[in-house]
């Protein structure tokens, strides 16, 4: 089994530089598959969860090939062959999903297992499937699978969602661009990946407005051709390494970090007493390591994201003074609690608040990513703490960062991945 193996205590200095989002990347994949000539996305982060809708939409039929410099990606779905979704890819990942949309708006039907819960909540799909149903859809919900039919194809539509969910904005918007007629949908989720969607979708020929806003306004379009897209950087990751060296103490520049996307984080680390420098190219954050307790609540965007709870729940364990943590968005994301607990963190939970006592110092333990933002937390944790720490179930963390021990060491870290 392979863990990483962190030796605490170096302080981190020097630039890294954040990859492409992946939250923004999967969906941008799953729309490739609405263009009948070739789309090609630049500056792709190398991920599991990118290999993994990679092989979603290559069962449906779409050609993908890696340009030599791997980072770019041509998505042929001239052609699609399938309407069925591979069972074992939506379960592993839930972005697969995603690409029921797209199949509604070119095929006009879709069979996709039901992605079912995870470690961070029952992740239900009604909203989606309520709001295809508003474009005409017809569902049929079985023990195992979705399956969507369009009788009439999909027609525009007013549609509220009743919480302003990132999935489902994305979901319904890459299937009523291709509805007949003009599709509101109001409460959507502002996030800056719904943004590149749009921004994507526009460039091959859709017609939507409003996207970053809370209402999105469409125009269906006849077809839809492939764009060239480079995808916006990657915010969570930019925000994990802000943590890393805020906790480990140093000076870090996070290079093609915008600021913009990052603004909670940024207020919270500095109310925390770390001192942040923003400029156009990325963001500076210097730290002696001693930290200020801070109360932070996750929201939608432009809120606290809950991507970056665990890392800032880390952060806080050695805050001098009382931090309350409050996840709003996922009713069971607490899982990297128990594993810090380990390290020697003091937390106690109240439903969905955890109440952190600051600590002097966390210590080396063994523990496990329970899932991708816990494990990076680990990672946090395990940089500023005394002694020797052992995370094993890399799965987690490799479905979501780039490279993570190479730009942990390239910024001095004592990090190194083994085989057990
Ligand atoms: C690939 C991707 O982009 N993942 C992100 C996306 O996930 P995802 O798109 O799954 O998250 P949502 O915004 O949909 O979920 C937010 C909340 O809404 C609930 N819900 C959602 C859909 C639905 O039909 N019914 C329902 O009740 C969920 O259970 C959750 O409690 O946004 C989350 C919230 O910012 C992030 O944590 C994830 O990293
Ligand atoms: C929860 C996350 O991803 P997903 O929605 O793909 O599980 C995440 O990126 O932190």
């Amino acid at each position: 089994m392979e863990k990483l193996i962190i030796q605490g205590g170096n302080r981190l200095k020097g630039r890294v530089r954040v990859s492409s989002a992946k939250n923004a990347v999967l969906p941008i994949i799953a729309a490739t598959m609405l263009g009948t000539t070739p789309s090609t996305l630049l500056e792709i982060p190398n991920l599991e969860d990118v290999g993994t809708i990679c092989k979603v939409i290559e069962s449906l039929g779409v050609k993908v090939t890696f340009k030599k410099e791997k980072d770019e990606i041509i998505f042929d779905a001239s052609e699609l062959t399938a309407i069925e979704a591979p069972e074992d890819l939506v379960r592993r990942m839930r972005a697969s999903f995603l690409v029921m949309g797209p199949l509604l708006a070119r095929k006009g039907e879709a069979k996709i297992s039901l992605p079912g819960g995870c470690a961070i909540g029952a992740r239900p799909i009604d909203l989606h499937l309520k709001a295809f149903e508003a474009l005409g859809a017809k569902i049929e919900i079985t023990e195992d699978y979705v399956h969507a039919t369009t009788p009439n194809g999909l027609q525009g539509s007013q549609i509220y969602l009743d919480f302003p969910s990132v999935g489902a904005t994305e979901n319904v918007m890459m299937a009523a661009c291709m509805a007949e007629g003009k599709t509101i949908i109001e409460n959507v989720a502002e996030e800056p990946e719904i943004v590149d969607l749009a921004t994507y979708l526009n460039s091959m020929g859709a017609n939507i407005r409003g996207a970053g806003t809370n209402v999105i306004r469409i125009e269906g379009v006849k077809e839809l051709k492939g764009a060239v897209h480079t995808v916006i950087p990657d915010r969570i990751e930019a925000g994990t390494y802000l943590i890393a060296a805020a906790m480990a103490g140093g000076d870090v520049y996070v290079e093609n970090a915008l600021s913009e996307h990052l603004k909670p984080v940024v207020a919270k680390l500095k109310e925390a007493g770390v001192t942040v420098e923003e400029d156009i190219d990325g963001i500076r954050v210097v730290s002696d390591g001693k930290l200020k307790a801070v109360d932070i609540k996750t929201l939608p965007y432009p809120g606290f994201p809950t991507d970056m709870q665990a890392q800032f729940m880390a952060l806080t364990t050695i805050a001098h003074g009382t931090s309350t943590v409050t996840e709003t968005v996922f009713e069971n994301r607490f899982m990297h609690v128990a594993e810090l607990r380990k390290m020697g963190a003091h937390i106690d939970i109240d439903n969905r608040k955890a109440i952190v006592e600051g600590v002097n110092g966390l210590h080396g333990a063994e523990v496990n990513a329970t899932d991708l933002r816990a494990g990076a937390a680990l990672v946090c944790g395990a940089l500023s703490a005394e002694g020797e720490t052992k995370v094993g179930r890399l799965h987690h963390i490799d479905r979501g960062y780039d490279d993570f021990v190479g730009k942990l060491q390239r910024l001095g870290a004592n990090i190194v991945r083994i085989d057990e």
